[in-house]
């Protein structure tokens, strides 16, 4: 195995070639990467990571097998660095190639992928791999049905995660947990409920960020240490874990799961701090990142929210006095809690059974609300960050309306995020809305082989058109996002073959130009259709009559003097950036 740099230099190049060998030295493959990284003598670092970096990394470490590239001969890679030209000929082909094969979730490092039996194709097979955020969280306190009621509140929150569910809770002795992978329904039942006994509980839906997709990632954690039980529950994603992770390795902590949330628990275990809310404010003062927690332990309910208030988290009462946290208002709805307020950034809010207290400990900064739950990740019968989800889509619709008309018969949505902002498009257009794709319910992900033939299947069984609304019309799709836009491609065709004459393609955001540091587990950035292309080049990517997205500007005159409380980096960074890939 080989792999080296022709050209080194510790100051950033703005461009790498990458040129992959056989053993028997042909040339195999060639790409470039765009991001600026630094090339060490003789090894390429695993720094940045773009497709190219990770292919030499991995080569590099002899790991070529896993990665299941389709020629097992590679053997070498040489990198030219400061090259500047576009990649000519096949190289939307090659690309694609190279991201289904290097496709990663950060943040995970290669020697956990071998532990866990890193899938190279993950990324790519089947059905979109679109923005990874989610995971709803509820605590309830004070009510003898604790954890019935947690169960109807998961379900509320089912949108935000479907890998795995579980509940655990305390009777004021003892903590009791039971957690599945799967939907809420398929997790629990009559009987499993009947165990959770206890008037407090806390619960989560996992959609993973950090740690992959089983059992031993399914939250909430709950542990033993020398004071008691804790048991966490945790949206959001930490961005220095492996950092801490490997501290508290180094001093004897010995891990259960790969997930980012169970640091937390250490990091208390082994806080010095007394007593345990100061455990945990010490805990929390260590974390980076996107964190909207709430604790178990056998007295007390807590309920975190980080310093910057990424991911929400609201609180209310039910008429019986159980006090009632959840990430989005349609959980306290669903059991009939009233809606008091949000946990505010930085919050500590503690309810044991002397009553509530909230602690403001944690250093409060500017707010930044993740304004992806409004595009895409709440429901829109939520109050999210103070603001009504529907209204937020709807106006979107109308100011997408507003900026980018088109001559058209009907509006239709990609069900279900686009619709209330079709709803909102239409009335301002003056157009009626139809339904002109019907969404099954009933399939989750597809994973089906990746050639194009076979993937059309895949958006088929999730997306139905009606011939009859599409016909011989010029249709407006209006949807809430493109991420890598392979959903749109495969939209604009399933469309067109349904009849439609022309079809006009309304993005409810502005194009997502960046991946989110903090706390939302997007694609890389060259994975992301507008870092790549422009407008013009997407609409011909997706093959629509026309393309257009919700303007930057629009949206955060939309948001008024709120507009620097949220945080809007997947849209403003690299949007002036001219990309090299493509
Ligand atoms: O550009 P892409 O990479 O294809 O991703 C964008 C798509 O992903 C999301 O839908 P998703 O498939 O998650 O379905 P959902 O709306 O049902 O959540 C989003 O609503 C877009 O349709
Ligand atoms: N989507 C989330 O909020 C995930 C929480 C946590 N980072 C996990 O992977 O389990």
């Amino acid at each position: 195995m080989a792999a080296h740099c022709c050209s080194c230099s510790p100051s950033a190049p703005t461009a790498a070639k990458l040129f992959c060998y056989s053993a028997s030295s042909q040339l195999l493959n060639h790409q470039i990467s765009s991001s600026s990284y630094a090339l060490p003598c003789g090894r390429i670092r695993p720094l940045e990571r773009s497709s190219c970096e990770r292919l030499a990394f991995c080569l590099a470490e002899g790991r070529s097998s896993k990665l299941g590239f389709s020629n097992p001969s590679l053997t070498a890679v040489r990198c030219e660095v400061g090259v500047s030209e576009p990649v000519l000929g096949d190289s939307q082909e090659s690309l694609r190639e190279g991201l289904s094969i290097f496709g990663q979730k950060s943040p995970r490092n290669a020697s956990q992928e071998e532990d866990e039996g890193f899938n190279p194709m993950g990324g790519w097979m089947g059905e979109a791999d679109s923005w990874r955020e989610e995971c709803g969280v509820v605590g309830i306190f004070g009510d003898e049905e604790a954890s019935k009621l947690c169960y109807l509140a998961l379900h509320a929150l089912q949108h935000r995660g479907q890998e795995g569910a579980g509940i655990v809770t305390s009777d004021g002795g003892s903590m009791k947990a039971i957690t599945g992978v799967g939907l809420v329904s398929e997790v629990f039942n009559q009987e499993k409920l009947g165990k959770l006994a206890g008037s407090s509980a806390i619960g989560h839906v996992r959609y993973a960020t950090a740690g992959e997709s089983a059992l031993r990632n399914v939250q909430p954690f709950v542990a033993g240490y020398r004071f008691g039980s804790v048991a966490v529950a945790h949206n959001g994603n930490l961005v220095n874990y492996k950092e801490l992770r490997a501290r508290l390795e180094e001093n004897g902590s010995i891990f259960n799961t790969s997930s980012d949330t169970e640091v937390v628990l250490h990091l208390i275990a082994t806080s010095k701090a007394r007593p345990f809310i100061s455990r945990l404010v010490h805990a929390c003062e260590q974390l980076e990142g996107a964190y909207s927690l709430v604790f178990l332990t056998e007295d007390k309910l807590v309920a975190v929210r980080d310093p910057y208030g990424f991911r929400p988290l609201v609180m209310g009462w039910r008429k019986n006095g159980a006090l009632v946290f959840a990430s989005e208002t349609c959980a306290l709805d669903l059991i009939e809690a009233e809606f008091e307020r949000e946990v505010n950034p930085g919050e500590v809010v503690v309810m044991d059974k002397d009553g509530i207290s909230s602690l403001c400990v944690m250093h409060r900064r500017q707010r930044k609300a993740c304004i992806f739950e409004h595009i895409y990740f709440a429901l829109p019968n939520s109050v999210v960050f103070g603001r009504s989800v529907y209204e937020s889509r709807y106006r979107i619709g109308q100011i997408l309306a507003e900026e980018s008309p088109v001559d058209c018969d009907v509006v239709i949505a990609v069900p279900d995020s686009g619709m209330v902002a079709a709803l909102g498009y239409a009335a301002k257009a003056g157009v009626p809305f139809q339904q002109g794709l019907i969404r099954s319910h009933y399939v989750g992900r597809t994973f089906i082989e990746p050639s194009q033939k076979i993937r059309d299947f895949g958006v088929k069984l999730k997306l139905a058109p009606v011939h009859h609304v599409l016909k011989g019309k010029r249709v407006v799709v209006v949807d809430d996002s493109i991420v890598r836009g392979t959903t749109s491609s495969k939209i604009v065709r399933l469309i067109k073959q349904a009849g439609a004459t022309e079809v006009h393609m309304r993005i409810a955001s502005p194009p997502i130009t960046g991946s989110c540091y903090y706390g939302v587990d997007t694609p890389r950035k060259e994975e992301l259709l507008s870092y790549r292309l422009n407008v013009e080049e997407s609409r011909e990517f997706i093959g629509a009559d026309s393309l257009a997205f919700l303007p930057l500007e629009r949206l955060r005159s939309m948001l008024g003097e709120e507009a620097p409380t949220f945080c809007d980096a997947c849209f403003s960074v690299f949007a002036m950036h001219r990309p090299i890939v493509r």
